[in-house]
């Protein structure tokens, strides 16, 4: 176990007696940048870095400097006489960006998060100062010899203006934001909440007596809420997702495979196990891993974690898939029979599951050695079963090898084209056809698109949910090595006896609804990994942003100003012409269509819960823009 993975950094007290602020206190915190204080709560404090975690009124959470914070006697409301109603104030100028009215009800925090910016403009207007409406008036410390002048922006006669330059020095700064966090969150003598990614410490990793006992509460504190029906619901999913994928692969074998048969009969226990199919997928997942590690093709850099490390990647999957199909060519040439996927399938899958539950029970193990800030936030609630389904560790590695982004891209993903071929050979030789049915080879390639896509655009996948903040765990190993490979192969297994001919109309517009879809997908996908990797690149200037107080900003225009999730509307279009040809005469091939909806509305829920965490009014005001989250004036 290397010396990082025991080594915490990051150390959060329950209580602390020698601190002066306690954990759930109220004081007043200086807003970044500016001379103004806001209500705050204390959330807890990191011996590490000596910085309080704070909560401002309008949900957004920063980190702060014991000088920043003050206890709230000695504070004096803003008189009315001095300033006029807030809620009166007028812009003077207005950002040619900027497409909504302001709230009336706002804080600092969210005024400085609520500027909707050009991207390109923002650096023109570098020296330009607005005044804003806010309804909330921030009170100012009465002066004493410690906050008299210690901050060249208390000099302004204009508070607002202050404040306001605040927002735009986020707003203008936004590239060097994401581009250098340190230099300026030494500025603003702020930094940002640690789960958005930044502040890198080098400081010595000599553990303070405090830490020991903190220790303890560092795996409690460091989580977020429990979702997927909390501890409760992780037993549910254990056993549900692969007493469902059995009832998947048991339905589809059979001649008429109506839901009325329920439960499908069950066979004899020693059907499900077969060595030699255990066996192919270990081969399968070492060939895999083998094409994973090959030095060949980019090393991709993730988005920076806690700890403010960026993880680097190997991005060679177009390179797997191409080697992999020259293998499997290699394979039927020299006489392997692929049908034997078809009839062994239940056995595969077996051997998939198997190998996932060895693989969770590795990962939680292997989790508990790592040091706090490596946890994942969703995946750390202290109840081991809900930890183990969910995911503890956010990116676990052994030496340079991540496990979750390997299994999330290769065996399963790649497997699933191997699969779907296998089934077009099985029907040909099933239904007696020199060639596979156009319905097949329309689900195939539709689906080889979709994965070949994913690893062309493999760096792309470093900003999704699921590599930025889901841990691995039980959910992703099964859903990887199991769930993908052995149920999005639906339709393909489907068809191999459930023949579906298609009419030249009916393929024309399936064909032209799938890449409609395809084609929102991708852009979108593309525009977001683009714009979070380089929030200044020129080709992006004509976006318009949300700044927000964490650093990072918000499209509103553009793909993410049509809906909140325009990449879920094109994967569910696709998804649409995936069913589509294999008829309405059996609810099975829907399958895939029926579960992706719920799985990208729960996931919807997740990421705007999320999202609402990190940005606070920022992401309100991006919701109260965008007002549809997946489908445009519907939902
Ligand atoms: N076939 C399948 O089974 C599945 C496919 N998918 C597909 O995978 C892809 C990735 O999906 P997923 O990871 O769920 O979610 P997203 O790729 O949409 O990632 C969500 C994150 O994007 C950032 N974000 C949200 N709104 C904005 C905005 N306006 N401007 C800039 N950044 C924003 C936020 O992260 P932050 O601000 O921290 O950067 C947010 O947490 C999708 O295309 C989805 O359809 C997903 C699940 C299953
Ligand atoms: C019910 C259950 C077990 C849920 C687990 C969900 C996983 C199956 C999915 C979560 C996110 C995924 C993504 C892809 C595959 C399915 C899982 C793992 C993905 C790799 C498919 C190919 C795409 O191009 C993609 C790279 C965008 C995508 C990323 C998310």
């Amino acid at each position: 176990m290397s010396q990082k993975r025991r080594a915490g950094t990051y150390l959060w007290t329950v209580m602390m007696p020698s601190l002066k602020y306690q954990k759930g206190e109220t004081v007043m915190g200086r807003w970044p940048g500016s001379s103004l204080y806001y209500e705050v709560k204390v959330l807890g404090f990191d011996l590490k870095s000596q910085l309080y975690t704070v909560i401002y009124k309008d949900g957004t959470e920063l980190e702060l400097r014991e000088q920043d914070l003050k206890s709230t006697s000695g504070f004096q409301a803003r008189s009315r006489s001095r300033s006029r109603s807030p809620g009166r104030r007028r812009s003077r100028s207005r950002s040619p960006g900027r497409t909504t009215r302001r709230s009336s009800s706002r804080t600092a925090a969210a005024v400085a998060a609520a500027a909707i910016t050009d991207n390109a403009a923002s650096s023109r207007r570098e020296t330009r100062l607005r005044d804003v409406e806010v309804t909330l008036s921030p009170l100012q410390p009465t002066k004493t010899p410690e906050n008299n002048g210690n901050n060249r922006h208390e000099k302004n006669e204009d508070k607002l203006k202050v404040e306001n330059n605040t927002a735009n020095k986020i707003n203008e700064s936004e590239k060097k934001v994401e581009a250098e966090p340190e230099k300026i969150q030494g500025r603003y003598n702020l930094r940002r909440r640690k789960d958005d990614g930044d502040a890198k410490s080098d400081e010595a990793k000599v553990e303070h007596p405090e830490e020991k006992e903190a220790k303890k509460a560092a795996g409690a504190t460091f989580a977020t809420p429990l979702d997927f029906g909390g501890k409760i619901g992780a037993y549910f999913w254990l056993l549900f997702l692969p007493a469902w994928v059995l009832f998947l692969v048991l339905h589809v074998n059979q001649e008429d495979p109506s839901l009325a048969t329920f439960p499908p009969p069950l066979p004899p226990l020693d059907v499900f196990w077969d060595a030699q199919a255990l066996s192919f997928i270990i081969l399968w997942i070492l060939f895999q891993a083998l094409l994973y590690v090959t030095p060949v093709g980019k090393l991709s850099e993730g988005m920076p974690l806690r700890s403010g490390e960026r993880l680097k990647y190997r991005t060679n999957g177009f390179f797997a898939i191409v080697v992999s199909a020259v293998a499997v060519a290699a394979a039927v040439h020299y006489g392997v029979d692929l049908t034997y996927i078809y009839s062994h399938f239940l056995q595969l899958a077996t051997g998939s599951f198997l190998i996932s539950f060895v693989l969770s029970i590795f990962l939680y193990v292997y989790s508990r050695y790592a040091a706090p800030e490596q946890l994942a936030l969703g995946g750390n609630s202290g109840n081991v079963v809900y930890d183990f389904f969910k995911g503890h560790e956010l990116n676990p590695r052994i030496k340079n090898f991540d496990l979750k982004f390997f299994c999330e891209m290769r065996p399963g993903l790649i497997g699933w084209c191997l699969i779907n071929f296998a089934m077009a050979l099985a029907e040909m030789k099933k239904q007696g056809l020199d060639a596979p049915s156009n319905s097949m080879i329309l689900v195939n390639l539709f689906q080889l698109l979709y994965v070949v896509d994913g690893l062309w655009n493999e760096e792309a996948i470093l900003t999704t949910m699921d590599l930025m903040h889901d841990g691995f765990g039980f959910m992703l190993a099964f859903g990887d090595l199991v769930w993908v490979p052995f149920t999005y192969t639906m339709q393909a297994y489907y068809l191999v006896s459930h023949p579906s001919p298609l009419s030249v109309p009916a393929l024309t517009a399936i064909v032209i609804l799938k890449l409609v879809g395809f084609y929102i997908f991708r852009k979108s996908n593309s525009e977001k990994n683009a714009f979070r990797r380089n929030p200044s690149d020129p080709k992006l200037s004509y976006l318009k942003t949300i700044p927000t107080a964490t650093g990072k900003s918000l499209l509103v225009s553009g793909w993410w100003g049509m809906v909140r999730h325009p990449n879920y509307l094109g994967d569910l279009l696709m998804a649409l012409a995936w069913s589509l040809p294999c008829g309405f005469s059996h609810l099975l091939p829907w399958y895939y269509m029926i579960y992706f909806i719920i799985l990208l509305v729960h996931r919807d829920s997740r990421d705007m819960v999320e999202c609402r965490r990190k940005y606070g009014l920022a992401w309100d005001e991006y919701c109260r823009t965008v007002r549809y989250r997946i489908i445009p004036h519907v939902y």
